[in-house]
């Protein structure tokens, strides 16, 4: 049986710079439920980050949520905020925005846990990787020692703590216990010798060992929902399949909760159960790997489609084999660009419409509305924000190519069957052709 447990209802992160109020994220909904890999994939700008910070609650300013609800399910928890924070439980959904700071940072690490892009910025270089291992470690010992309160712990441990590591051999480590479990979790991860490489700082680590180390960082509270921001950017393809299949079989380990953000779709189709596309703040069609792959009803996310980038050739190599990896290739992996520009985030130059219509092939006078998450053919989840999920594209109502002005449409797609009961049905081809010909999209 699956229960739902993070429920995102309505959330928009603004930032207010000197260019305007950027709507990074704009009134999303996400509902993912225990156990589950849920992917979202868009393109660079789309809001993937913030969304996973919003949710994290890492927005900094100038950046700021402005609305919505984060509702995390944990009955323990809501069991122990409601004498205070009544308003902020909902059963066993507690709203994470709607309780102290104070309380929402005590599920970090134990109950939502972070990996980044980037290693570095989750390790301080002046103290070994096992030592800050088993600092995490000790975080969730802290935290599940006493029940979970919304009242300040007291710090007594830091007392403990100081006893503890007058007496053991390395003095920074917080415990034996600790120090034996961050070599276990080094282990855990595939890092060969832990007991010595415990010991290394950061930088003696390759890329790929501290990505791993901080997925080892990540998991030491055992969190019950992982968020993973592009956790293999970075890495050259081989060690990339190598750290996907760590945190797959972590995931089936654990049975642990993952948002996966990438902009990699073969890193979706290997990972996930479901995906969202993310388009200019919202989530523009969401539903299983098949509802998205195979019965796909945004433009948006045929664009995405129009190129699946090659893992599998990564996955497939042997360790052995790995040594002779083809030198890293940037493009690979990476979304292919979709004509036209990302669309500006500036409040004062959004519209209410379709935020796609301008780069849209099939982009129709209703597109001038912003539609709703409309259900759509295949499973019961799969919806999209685009009016095809209710409607067919009719050349009738199409918005003339240079509807937008400077903006370029590209043409429809030629698989495209016209329309045999639209009268219009082969202008279509000729604006096809019109566009190949003139890719710049002028005006004749
Ligand atoms: N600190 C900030 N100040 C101002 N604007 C910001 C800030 N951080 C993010 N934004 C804006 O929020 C929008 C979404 O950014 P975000 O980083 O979430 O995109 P993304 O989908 O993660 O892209 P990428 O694939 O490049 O990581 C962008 O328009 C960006 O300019
Ligand atoms: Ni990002």
């Amino acid at each position: 049986m699956t229960e739902t447990i993070l429920r995102v209802r309505d959330l928009s992160t603004r930032y207010f710079t000197g260019d305007g109020q950027i709507n990074a994220v704009s009134d999303f909904d996400l509902e993912i439920d225990r156990g589950e890999v849920f992917g979202i994939v868009g393109e660079s700008g789309s809001g993937k980050s913030v969304t996973a910070r919003s949710v994290m609650d890492l927005i900094e300013p100038p950046g700021e949520i402005t609305a919505g609800s984060v509702e995390y399910r944990n009955a323990d928890f809501a069991e122990a905020v409601a004498d205070d924070h009544p308003e902020a439980v909902d059963g066993e959904f507690v709203d994470l925005r709607r309780i102290p700071d104070e309380a929402r940072r005590s599920l970090r690490g134990t109950s939502f846990s972070m990996i980044f892009q980037d290693p570095e910025s989750s390790f301080n270089s002046t103290l070994t990787v096992g030592e800050q291992l088993a600092e995490a470690v000790e975080v969730q010992r802290r935290a599940s020692a006493r029940p979970r309160s919304t009242r300040a712990r007291t710090d007594d441990y830091s007392l403990t703590n100081y006893l503890l590591s007058t007496v053991l051999p390395s003095q920074r480590y917080v415990s034996k216990e600790s120090r034996e479990r961050a070599i276990e979790l080094l282990e855990l991860v595939g890092i060969p010798d832990p007991v010595e490489r415990a010991e290394e700082y950061p930088h003696e680590y390759s890329g790929g060992m501290l990505q791993r180390a901080m997925i080892a960082q990540a998991l030491a509270g055992e969190p019950d929902i992982l968020i993973a921001d592009e956790p293999t950017t970075a890495l050259d393809v081989t060690i990339q399949a190598q750290v996907l299949d760590l945190l797959d079989d972590l995931q089936e380990e654990t049975g642990m909760t993952i948002l996966l953000i990438t902009h990699n779709l073969g890193v979706i189709a290997r990972m996930c159960d479901r995906v969202g596309v993310m388009y200019a703040g919202e989530i523009v069609e969401r539903g299983t790997l098949s509802d998205i792959f195979d019965d796909q009803v945004h433009p948006y996310t045929e664009g995405l489609l129009g190129s699946i980038p090659d893992l599998e050739g990564g996955a497939a190599r042997s360790a052995a084999d790995s040594q002779a990896a083809e030198p890293r290739d940037d493009a690979g992996g990476r979304l292919q660009p979709i004509p036209g520009n990302v669309p500006s985030l500036i409040d004062a130059e959004m519209e209410p419409r379709c935020q796609f219509a301008d780069r849209c092939p099939k982009a129709m006078e209703e597109c001038l509305e912003h539609p709703p998450e409309y259900d759509a053919d295949g499973s019961e989840s799969h919806t999209a924000r685009c009016v095809l999920a209710a409607t067919d594209y009719s050349e009738a109502r199409a918005l003339p190519e240079d509807y937008f002005g400077e903006t370029e449409r590209p043409a429809g797609e030629k698989h495209n069957e016209p329309d045999a009961t639209d009268p219009d049905a082969d202008s279509l081809e000729d604006r096809s052709q019109q566009a190949v010909d003139n890719p710049g999209g002028e005006q004749r």
